[in-house]
């Protein structure tokens, strides 16, 4: 019994057991699952962590890696405390920056000073600064020239981006420079080079064997804007003051222009004006200031002379109207609150003949340089304008546009001389991306006009040669970027020369009438002609030039 008890107490504890044993197994099999899995979980969890992780990094890395692009900033030396790049800036500029563009690339970032600044090589790279992101780049920097010299940023070339510079500019491209205002001063064109002419043969006649290019080029270029400006030209007694006149002022202003004043880009070395350039600036500024008031003030008399003579009906032919006169008009027509006062007067002014006489002379006078080393291009020439008017007449703008040789002559000498080689200082007005690369708000932008060019890649092998053929097979050159970038003498987009329309026919006429007249000659051999360009705003040569001409035609017109 008790046996039976036990064993039947056995048998149900066997059974629980057996049961226990059962649920035991499943909880054995259980807990070894769950032992394994722990032993397991911890290398799943940390494989499925990593897996996270990595994930999550890169995606994070992707991200970071699109942010540091969009804030790459383009290749260039490295820059040094203080002074940055600046060290690495030889004059003339434009050369120094093409030979570090060799090594860096089209889009090259230096720090001038404290300054950022971008310099732009190639035609490509142009084109998304000046086309694409052109109203990026419409700003320009507050230097000190724009301050003293600029009538305080009024002067449209130096003005930033804003309603005054959208204001000055419309008047400049509606008004004085429309091509029917340009057409206007045809006769002050044909009138002034032709006394150039007149010039140069009285010179020959005395017995000066060499002329001095430089100065009967320059002399046409001032004569000409003046009049276009003010209705005269001036002589070197013109200031009044104790100065040489009105060509050494400018001179002046150039050369302070055209000079490098470390305090633009060392802001806290500013107030030193190391180089005693603001100074300079300063009373170039006030002695300009003083002129252009005078010549204000003559025109108001004039014009009040005028009136009352046209009260008594003693009223001569309504005359070709002069820019100054222009723009008088229209401060007495305009009430508003923008309207023309005095000092955007003198500002346009200052623009017109600081922007027009040194390009177009610089222009002149490079190309008459290239032609003196190239005879045989001058022949050319020579013939060419020989079979439109022959030899006994006088070359007239109209002649110009039978001239195809002459127009490829002009794009050679603005491709391989363009008289603003870095352009005028741009700033950006916003960050941006280009190429890849972030340009913050604020940047310095200069287009090497010059390295583009002579760039071999657009220009070939002969880049660097003066060579006006290979312009005679193509139709049309766009100067100032409208459908292609391949040469940029005038910039382009917003901030391009309004002025290129008068520009091109004072070159055009000049060089056709000084090789019409006469043949040119050099000392030496022609090839060796020095060729070197001065540092200033408009590269103009360093050597002023001189040759010995001779007449050509049987008799000189202008005699
Ligand atoms: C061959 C002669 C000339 C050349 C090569 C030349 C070249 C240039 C260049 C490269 C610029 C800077 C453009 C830029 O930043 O993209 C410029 C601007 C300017 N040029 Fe000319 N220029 C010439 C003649 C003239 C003439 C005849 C005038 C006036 C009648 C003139 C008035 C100006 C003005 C006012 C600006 C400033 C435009 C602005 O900032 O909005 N230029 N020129």
């Amino acid at each position: 019994m008790a046996i039976d008890e036990t064993s039947k107490g056995m048998a149900s504890s066997t059974d629980r057991l057996t049961a226990r044993m059962s649920w035991q197994g499943h909880n054995n099999w259980f807990n070894m699952a769950f032992h394994n899995l722990l032993q397991t979980v911890p290398g799943t969890l940390t494989a499925a962590a990593i897996g996270v992780l990595t994930v999550a990094f890169l995606f994070f890395w992707i991200l970071q890696k699109r942010r540091w692009n969009s804030c790459r900033s383009p290749p260039g030396p490295y820059p040094w405390p203080i002074i940055g790049n600046l060290h690495q800036l030889r004059l003339p500029a434009h050369r120094s920056l093409g030979d570090l563009a060799q090594k860096y690339g089209p889009i090259m970032f230096l720090r001038l000073g404290s300054v950022p600044t971008v310099v732009v090589s190639s035609s490509e790279t142009a084109k998304q600064f000046l086309k694409t992101h052109d109203s990026i780049f419409t700003g320009r920097p507050l230097m000190a020239a724009g301050k003293y010299l600029g009538y305080n940023y009024k002067v449209i070339a130096m003005a930033p981006c804003g309603d005054h510079w959208r204001q000055m500019r419309k008047i400049c491209v509606s008004e004085l420079l429309s091509a029917k205002r340009i057409d206007s001063f045809k006769d002050v064109r044909e009138e002034e080079v032709s006394a150039m002419i007149s010039s140069i043969w009285e010179e020959s006649q005395r017995g000066t064997r060499a002329v001095n290019m430089s100065k009967a080029i320059s002399a046409l270029a001032n004569n000409i804007i003046w009049r276009i400006l003010a209705s005269r030209k001036f002589s070197d007694n013109d200031l009044g003051d104790n100065s040489k006149g009105p060509k050494d002022l400018v001179s002046e202003i150039s050369a302070t222009l055209g000079g490098f004043n470390i305090g633009d880009f060392i802001p806290y070395l500013d107030w030193l004006d190391l180089q005693g350039i603001k100074g300079r600036m300063k009373k170039a500024g006030r002695r300009f200031d003083a002129f252009a008031e005078k010549l204000i003030d003559d025109h108001i008399d004039h014009r009040r002379a005028a009136k009352t003579l046209n009260g008594q009906g003693d009223a001569e032919a309504e005359p070709v109207k002069d820019l100054v006169d222009v723009l008088l008009d229209m401060a007495e027509a305009d009430k508003s609150e923008t309207k023309i006062t005095r000092e955007k007067i003198k500002a346009i002014v200052l623009d017109i003949f600081g922007g027009g006489a040194a390009g177009t002379f610089t222009t002149i006078e490079w190309a008459m340089s290239e032609l003196l080393r190239h005879p045989h291009t001058m022949k050319r020439l020579q013939e060419e304008i020989e079979s439109v008017i022959g030899k006994h007449l006088k070359v007239n703008e109209s002649d110009l546009v039978s001239m195809k040789y002459l127009q490829c002559v002009v794009k050679e000498t603005l491709r391989l001389y363009p008289a603003g080689p870095l352009t005028l200082p741009r700033e950006s007005v916003e960050a941006v991306t280009i190429a890849g690369y972030y340009i913050p708000k604020k940047t310095l932008l200069m287009v090497n006009l010059w390295a583009i060019g002579r760039d071999p890649n657009l220009w070939g092998a002969d880049a660097s040669e003066f060579k006006p053929e290979r312009f005679m097979k193509e139709q049309y050159i766009d100067l100032i970027g409208q459908s292609d970038f391949k040469m940029l003498p005038f910039g382009a987009g917003r901030r391009g020369c309004p002025g290129y329309p008068m520009a091109i026919p004072i070159v055009e006429l000049a060089l056709a009438q000084l090789l019409h007249v006469f043949d040119w000659r050099v000392e030496g051999d022609p090839s060796q002609l020095d060729m070197k360009e001065a540092c200033g705003a408009s590269m103009p040569r360093q050597v002023p030039l001189s040759s010995s001409p001779s007449l050509r035609l049987p008799t000189c017109y202008c005699a």
